[in-house]
């Protein structure tokens, strides 16, 4: 089947809660889609009905051209792991939780999932309800990937993991996404820790989607500019500022806006450094609530 995922007007209410707000797109598939936003902007939401685990209140989604919603033929293919918690079966042991997780997909690789324990030091043996919190984590990423379904969506699953274990996340993700390319959404905040693993980013804010774009594109959309503080000044007047650091008499302003060849000259004759913008900056402007929104 094609794993392309097409939103519609999608929208979820939850009685006088509108959690997801009118939101269209088209996902063509492949690639790893970072989904970014506030506490409460929607994610979980969002990835719940494109899971197929909640109807729409309005509009539709399909994967491959199918609905998703009491589809099992498309819900199949389509993995979603919500934090720890689905993971989260207490009086099973973990190993009976992955055999359980093989017999509900077709696409499952025990032999992965065996690597993936080993990498994230799982104890087979153990009850999943002693599990430490970051290990659930890891049970439900090591589903994830091993599922090898089609759409899979990780909703921030590395909440509880220490650094080094989020860390093996991001390279099994990565490592995974060239050897079996598929449709991949991670939903987070920790943004700066993932940013480089996304092709395409999609950012909801309030229930609505602000921004749907290629990551290159984004990270092309503006610049950072560092040097002496008052020579940056200097240079960003006049421009829109997303944030600035300043240490001692360094400074780095982010700017919003393409600098052309001889403002790049300018920068350089003024012994300014320019680099790409942080994706972290786009997402906090994009997001704050008195922020401009495009
Ligand atoms: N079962 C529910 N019943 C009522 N309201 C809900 C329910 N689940 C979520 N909401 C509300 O819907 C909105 C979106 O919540 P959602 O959990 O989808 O956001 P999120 O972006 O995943 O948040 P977080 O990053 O904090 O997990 C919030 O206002 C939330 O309070």
């Amino acid at each position: 089947m094609s794993t392309f995922i097409e939103a519609d007007g999608l929208t979820l209410r939850y009685d006088d809660v509108t959690a997801v707000d009118g939101v269209s797109f088209t996902l063509t598939g492949g690639k790893i889609y970072g989904l970014l936003g506030r506490n409460g902007s929607g994610k979980t939401s969002l990835l719940s009905v494109l899971a197929g685990y909640r109807r729409p209140s309005a509009g539709a989604v399909t994967v491959g051209g199918r609905p998703v919603f009491e589809n099992a033929e498309v819900t199949r293919q389509i993995c979603l792991v919500r934090g720890s918690g689905d993971a989260a079966v207490t009086g099973l042991k973990v190993r009976d939780v992955l055999d359980f997780a093989g017999i509900m997909r077709e696409s499952w690789n025990a032999d992965y999932a065996a690597e993936l324990v080993e990498l994230f030091e799982l104890p087979l043996k153990k009850n999943v309800g002693a599990l430490s919190h970051g290990r659930r984590s890891a049970l439900g990423i090591v589903i994830g990937l091993a599922s090898r379904t089609p759409v899979t969506m990780f909703d921030e699953s590395y909440l509880g993991l220490d650094a080094p274990s989020r860390y093996k996340f991001y390279d099994a993700l990565l490592a995974e996404a060239m050897a079996h390319p598929r449709t991949m959404i991670v939903s987070t905040h920790l943004i700066e820790e993932v940013s480089a693993l996304f092709e395409e980013v999609l950012i909801l804010d309030e229930g609505r989607l602000v921004l749907h774009d290629e990551a290159e594109v984004l990270r092309g959309a503006g610049s950072a500019v560092t040097g002496d503080a008052e020579l940056v000044d200097r240079f960003v007047a006049g421009m829109r500022v997303l944030g600035e650091k300043r240490l001692g008499r360094t400074k780095s302003a982010m700017v919003y806006g393409e600098l052309d060849d001889e403002r790049r000259a300018q920068a350089s004759a003024a012994g300014l450094d320019l680099g790409p913008l942080a994706l972290q900056d786009l997402f906090v402007h994009l997001t704050e609530p008195t922020g401009d929104r495009r």
